[in-house]
């Protein structure tokens, strides 16, 4: 029987809030990856990195005030140094995951390039949030000069860049030749470094932070995974979210899921792009389902036990 290919995408508290608590939290994190792997399955791991992009693009522009010599750092660069090093734990961890359980499995962590539309409208209307939370007044200080801000899910105000959508990712051989080979691959960390291809061919860095469901869903759609796991904070999606009629959704098809979102079921920034990812890989193929459902139910909803799966 063929092996059940998996893409997991994971959500920011998969990863902690900082570096610190990134170390421990990966090391759950990578507990959950090798029990599926241990199962048989071909693992292939994503993850975010608003609050991370916007720590280092912080840190730079600080930089920046203190050494009058240092150009401004652009942004794709900042999401390159976000995959590095949340890439470098995540692998960390899991190879010593597997090397705790006496598994001598290989892991891989792809630095990847996504390609986006140079003319893709999102560059004109930023909503993606990055960074830490600011208070109103922080974000209207920042809007002065020129930062845009905006409310991030009834959280509070984060900075905005724009989010253009995925369209090719350019390491995809790659990842396909290393899940081939028998490895655990991280890849298209942040979404991917977003490009444009120049006249001659050359990937072009651009200003944005793609979203990783978005990428994900591209990712396991191309490599024709069975499932898109989407972890997050939540056990399931609801509907009428926070209200007194609040209704956890086990199983959707992609009508049910599109209705809900006619409905705007789901928090713009949050939630929707996450059921909207879920409904671009359930329509990609036949048999194939996407989850949502926390880190520590992953296996539980692989198995059809809990979470919201989403399919045709
Ligand atoms: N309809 C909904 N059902 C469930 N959760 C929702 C809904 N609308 C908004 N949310 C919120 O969206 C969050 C997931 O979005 P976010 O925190 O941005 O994701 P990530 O885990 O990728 O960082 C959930 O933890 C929940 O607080
Ligand atoms: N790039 C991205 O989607 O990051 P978050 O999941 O942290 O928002």
């Amino acid at each position: 029987m063929d092996k059940k290919k998996v893409v997991i995408a994971l959500g920011g508290n998969a990863l902690g809030k900082d570096i610190e608590e990134q170390k421990e939290a990966v090391a759950k994190t990578a507990k959950v990856i090798v029990d599926l792997a241990q199962q048989g399955m071909d693992i292939i791991v994503t993850h975010g990195n608003g609050p991370q992009v916007g720590m280092i693009q912080n840190a730079m522009d600080n930089l920046i005030v203190m050494q009058q010599n240092y150009k401004q750092v652009p942004l794709p660069t900042s999401v390159a140094m976000s995959q590095g090093y949340i890439g470098i734990d995540l692998q960390n961890a899991i190879k010593y995951e597997l090397l705790s359980r006496k598994i001598d499995g290989k892991v891989s962590t792809i630095l990847s390039q996504v390609e986006v539309d140079k003319n893709d409208p999102a560059f004109n209307n930023p909503t993606k949030p990055i960074g830490r939370f600011l208070t109103k007044e922080e974000a209207q200080e920042n809007e002065k000069n020129g930062i845009r801000c905006m409310e991030d899910a009834g959280r509070g105000y984060r900075i905005v860049v724009a989010s253009p959508m995925p369209k090719r990712i350019r390491e995809l051989e790659t990842i396909k030749t290393l899940v081939g080979a028998g490895h655990i691959v991280i890849t298209c960390g942040g979404g991917g470094i977003p490009v444009v291809s120049d006249e001659e061919g050359r990937l072009v860095g651009v200003n944005a932070v793609i979203d990783k469901d978005n990428a994900s869903s591209l990712l396991a759609s191309q490599l024709g995974a069975d499932h898109l796991v989407i972890l997050t904070a939540v056990e399931k999606v609801a509907i009428n979210w926070g209200k007194e009629n609040q209704e956890w959704l086990s199983d959707l098809t992609v009508e049910q899921a599109k209705e809900y979102i006619a409905q705007e079921q789901f928090a713009k920034g949050s939630m929707l792009p996450k059921v909207e990812a879920a409904i671009r890989f359930a329509q990609s193929g036949e048999g194939r389902h996407a989850l949502i459902t926390l880190l520590d139910k992953a296996a539980a909803g692989i198995a059809g036990e809990t979470g919201t799966v989403i399919h045709s």
